[in-house]
C-alpha cells in the first residue's frame, strides 16, 4: 500500500496527521474536513477526497475520529509508534533540538547525541549524554535509529553524513545548508527556514496580486 501512494498525498498525508495530534493534544476528539483544510492550507474538498483515497470516512455533522485518524494515516504511511533519532552536534541547535518537548510527544526520541569536541562529551543535552562521534556506528545499531540530524557547523556535514549512512542511517535530516551527497536510497531532508518563508511570500504575493486586480 505504502509504495503505492504518490508523493503529493504522502506529503498531504502528513500534514494532515501533524494537524490532528496538534488536535488531540488541546483536546479534541474530533476534526472536520474544513479544519483540517483551514490548519493545513489545503481545499477541503481535497481533504475529504485524499482521506477516501485511504478507505478512511468520517460522520456527517461530526468529522472524523481524531485518534481514528492519526491511526489511520500512520498504518497508510508505514509509521512506528515511535523512532530512536540520532542527533550528531551539541552545540546551540542541537541542544534545542535535544531539549524540546515536542519530539517525543510525536514519537520521536533523541536517544543519542554525538560530538566530537572533547569539552562536550559527558555534558547532558535535554536528558541525553553526550557521546563521541565514534560511537556513533555501535549506538545506531544498538538503538535501532534510522534517523540522523545534522547539527554540526556546515564544513562538517558531508563528512557527518557520511558516517551516518556507514552506521545505518537511512532519514538524514539536515539543519545546515550545505546540499548533502547520500547514496541512492537514503532520504536526506534541508531544514531550510528561508525556503518556507519563500513559499509563504509567494502566496502572500498571489493574494496582494489577485486583490490588485479585483481592485482594477
Ligand atoms: N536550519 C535552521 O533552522 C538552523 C538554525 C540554526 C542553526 N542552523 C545551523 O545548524 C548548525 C549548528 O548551529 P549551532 O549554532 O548549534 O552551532 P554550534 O557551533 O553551537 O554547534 C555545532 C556543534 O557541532 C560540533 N561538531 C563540529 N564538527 C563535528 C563533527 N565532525 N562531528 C561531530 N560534531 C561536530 C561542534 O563541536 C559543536 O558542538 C550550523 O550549521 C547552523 O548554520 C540551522
Amino acid at each position: 500500500m505504502k509504495a503505492t501512494l504518490q508523493p503529493g498525498l504522502t506529503n498531504r498525508l502528513t500534514k494532515y496527521l501533524r494537524t490532528t495530534q496538534q488536535l488531540i493534544e488541546e483536546g479534541r476528539d474530533a476534526v472536520s474536513s474544513k479544519e483540517l483544510g483551514e490548519y493545513t492550507g489545503i481545499n477541503p474538498v481535497q481533504v475529504r477526497r485524499d482521506l477516501n483515497a485511504i478507505d478512511f470516512s468520517g460522520t456527517r455533522g461530526v468529522g472524523y475520529q481524531a485518534h481514528d485518524l492519526v491511526e489511520a494515516v500512520r498504518n497508510i504511511l508505514g509509521l512506528r509508534q515511535t523512532y530512536n533519532l540520532a542527533l550528531v552536534g551539541a552545540g546551540n541547535l542541537g541542544a534545542a533540538i535535544a531539549s524540546s518537548a515536542m519530539l517525543p510527544k510525536r514519537g520521536f526520541i533523541i536517544h543519542d547525541v554525538f560530538d566530537n569536541d572533547p569539552k562536550k562529551i559527558g555534558r547532558t543535552v535535554g536528558n541525553v549524554v553526550v557521546k563521541h562521534i565514534d560511537e556513533l556506528e555501535k549506538s545506531v545499531a544498538e538503538a535501532d535509529e534510522i534517523i540522523g540530524i545534522i547539527a554540526t557547523p556546515a564544513s562538517a556535514a558531508q563528512e557527518v553524513a557520511e558516517r551516518m549512512v556507514k552506521a545505518g542511517i537511512k532519514v538524514i535530516l539536515n539543519y545546515t545548508d550545505v546540499l548533502l551527497h547520500v547514496p541512492p536510497g537514503i532520504e536526506t531532508h534541508r531544514i531550510d527556514p528561508t525556503a518556507q518563508l519563500m513559499h509563504t511570500l509567494y502566496y502572500l504575493t498571489q493574494v496582494e496580486e489577485e486583490e490588485k486586480s479585483e481592485r482594477e
